[in-house]
């Protein structure tokens, strides 16, 4: 049977647990208490605890885990699982707002590459996402096998990138533009408008 899979919030936190292990390793400390590891962490000791039940063996309680095997059985969960890999299409004021924003990998997503048909570097100056052209947006998403892409060009340009990422694979789209795009069943389109929800808002003040 094949094993469940690792929520994406814990994959997260496995990278940072490896982190404080890297540390414990660097300092020679070969035990660690699950209190201690998850104060390094910056979790809840239970929160970790959960998370460990995913290795098997080392979410049992003990005198402590082993700093060594503990890190090769997460590094080993990490190199199995990844974070859902999305894409950004339009690095305007918006598109660059929302990638300066670094809450997504906490929540499982990675923007590994950002695309727009004038890439400026001074939007990302200082940022690791790579600001690629839009010319190669289709091969990038061919290549990498990018299912998901947050879309943020003005609504003139949106449905035609739409069909071109869909074309590509893309399936599921966070879309920003003021239009309403037509894709075909399998595709997953979701819409952010703030002035919507404005409105909605202040429908309930008096
Ligand atoms: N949903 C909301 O609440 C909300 C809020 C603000 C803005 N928006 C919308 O978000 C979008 C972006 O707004 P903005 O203020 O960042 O605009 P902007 O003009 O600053 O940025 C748009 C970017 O898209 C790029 N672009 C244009 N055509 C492209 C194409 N075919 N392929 C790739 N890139 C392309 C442009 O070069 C530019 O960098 C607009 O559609 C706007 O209406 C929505």
């Amino acid at each position: 049977m094949p094993k469940p899979e690792i929520p994406r919030k814990t994959v997260y936190r496995f990278s940072i647990y490896q982190r404080c292990l890297n540390r414990l390793k660097d300092n020679h400390i070969e035990t660690v208490s699950s209190e201690a590891l998850a104060k390094a962490a910056g979790v809840k000791s239970t929160q970790l605890r959960k998370d460990l039940t995913h290795l098997g063996q080392f979410g049992t309680r003990g005198l402590g885990y082993n700093v060594g095997g503990l890190s090769a059985a997460i590094g080993e969960v990490l190199g199995r699982s990844r974070l859902q890999p999305v894409i950004l299409v339009g690095v305007g004021n918006l598109g660059a707002a929302l990638l300066r924003y670094g809450g997504f990998q906490k929540e499982g997503f990675e923007i590994v590459a950002a695309f727009d048909s004038k890439p400026d570097p001074r939007r990302v100056k200082g940022l690791k996402t790579q600001l690629l052209d839009a010319s190669g947006l289709t091969s990038f998403i061919r290549e990498h096998q990018i299912k998901m892409a947050i879309l943020t060009v003005p609504g003139t340009h949106a449905q035609e990138v739409v069909n071109a990422m869909v074309e590509a694979g893309i399936q599921a789209v966070l879309n920003f533009s003021p239009v309403v795009l037509e894709v075909p069943r399998n595709v997953v389109v979701n819409n952010v408008d703030l002035a919507v929800e404005l409105e909605n808002l202040s429908y309930f003040i008096r």
